[in-house]
């Protein structure tokens, strides 16, 4: 095991009508707040009404900023930049998904920056200080909600580049089961997608003696397989979305790679079809990562016996190392599809006529991935394979 750091600031607050506990957690931190939400799905669902009746009864002054895209673009980032300045803003509370969760941390570092906030996407300026922001999350994916991530698109520049700080880690999430039961199937398929990947990319590792780390991954996939087709089934069962929910947190909130080698080249990958097609990450991950595995698994095939076996309960009698991996591979492509996920970029009608300059984006600052590392050659055969 390698030497790690281990830390994590956000209060996690979860369970049944925790949004009513929204007013006491936003009242340590702000007069002033920036509400940030999504296209809407929030005014359906009545929790719009039961947050501004929560910040009402604090007595602070609201603002909106809503219409933040799925892919947040950083067009959306700016105008809350702006909104924050002119209205001395004190406190971020973005309600909904990855995107808004992301769009908010963008636009906490940026009130706090003289420059343009995509200088912290592109390396060029890193964050120094940032408004602090709190959470209701309402989709299980991304783990933002309690992490120091947060992923912008340029759209005009066709690029989508992530920012990471220990200062834009949420002071809160509030994460209720109940608000999860009006995410559409699609949506809840890119979530268990998404959630497993980043298990992944923690968890195909070159590392080794981490049994609790495999195993705290293992369980997670575990989990989210199990669970995930419950919530897609009956998008009200609680304990589904509530188990779903925690996985998402879990998989992303630090815990699994405390000591390990971690990869993430799938991700970058991912980023690139998604920076240029606008697609649900979700749904590129799904496509891309069996064929990232097809085309890793023999640099240290073990862990690719040890998955199938522990988390797909493949039965390696009679089998070869080769034979037990592939099986694994296997068992995650038709989950996958099995859950509704697409299997090809032609699916979403996306062709090869970009292969080259995504591949070359992937590896503009070297190699990606430590479980193997690529170069743009191995980027595009993925793509390829991918088609
Ligand atoms: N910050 C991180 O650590 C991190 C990690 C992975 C991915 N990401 C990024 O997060 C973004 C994706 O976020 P996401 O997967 O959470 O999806 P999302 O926030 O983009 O939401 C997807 C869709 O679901 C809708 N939605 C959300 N909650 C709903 C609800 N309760 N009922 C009905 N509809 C609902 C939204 O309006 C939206 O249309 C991508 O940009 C991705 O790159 C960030």
């Amino acid at each position: 095991m390698n030497n790690f750091e281990l830390y994590n600031p956000t209060k996690l607050v979860f369970g049944k009508g925790t949004v009513g506990r929204l007013g006491e957690l936003v009242k340590p931190f702000g007069t002033r707040v920036l509400l940030v939400y999504g296209g809407g799905s929030i005014k359906r669902t009545g929790l719009y009404d039961q947050v501004l009746s929560q910040l009402s009864g604090i007595g602070v002054t609201v603002r909106e900023l809503s219409g933040i895209e799925p892919n947040p673009r950083l067009s959306s980032v700016h105008k809350g930049v702006e909104i924050c300045r002119k209205e001395n803003i004190d406190f971020i509370l973005p309600v909904g998904g990855g995107s808004v969760i992301d769009a908010a941390k963008a636009i906490a570092a940026g009130a706090k920056y003289d420059g343009d906030a995509w200088d912290f996407c592109t390396g060029k300026a890193q964050i120094e200080d940032a408004l602090p922001l709190g959470t209701v999350l309402t989709l299980a994916a991304t783990g933002s909600e309690m992490n120091g991530n947060a992923v912008i698109s340029n759209w005009e520049e066709k690029l989508k580049r992530g920012l990471g700080s220990k200062l834009v880690y949420p002071k809160f999430s509030i994460l209720d089961p109940e608000l999860t039961f009006t995410v559409p199937r699609d949506q809840t398929v890119n979530g268990i997608v998404d959630i497993m990947s980043h298990v992944f990319e923690q968890y195909f590792s070159r590392t080794t003696d981490i049994p609790l780390q495999e195993r705290f991954a293992e369980s997670v996939l575990q989990t989210v397989i199990e669970n995930g087709e419950k919530a897609i089934e009956n998008g009200s069962d609680y304990e589904a979305r509530a188990n779903l929910l925690l996985s998402g947190t879990y998989a992303l909130n630090g815990t699994l790679p405390n000591g390990v080698v971690t990869d993430w080249a799938t991700h970058g990958i991912e980023h690139e079809v998604s920076a240029i097609y606008d697609i649900p990450h979700g749904a590129g991950l799904a496509i891309i990562f069996p064929n990232w595995m097809k085309y890793v698994y023999q640099e240290r095939v073990e862990r690719f016996v040890q998955y199938a076996v522990r988390v797909w309960n493949v039965d390696p009698a009679g089998k070869s190392d080769d034979e037990i991996a592939l099986a694994g591979i296997q068992a995650t492509r038709d989950y996958f599809t099995r859950i509704g996920a697409p299997a090809t970029l032609g699916e979403l009608n996306i062709g090869g006529d970009q292969l080259d300059r995504m591949a070359e984006e992937a590896v503009r600052y070297g190699a990606i991935g430590s479980f193997k590392k690529l170069e743009k050659a191995d980027v595009k055969r993925i793509l390829e394979l991918s088609l």
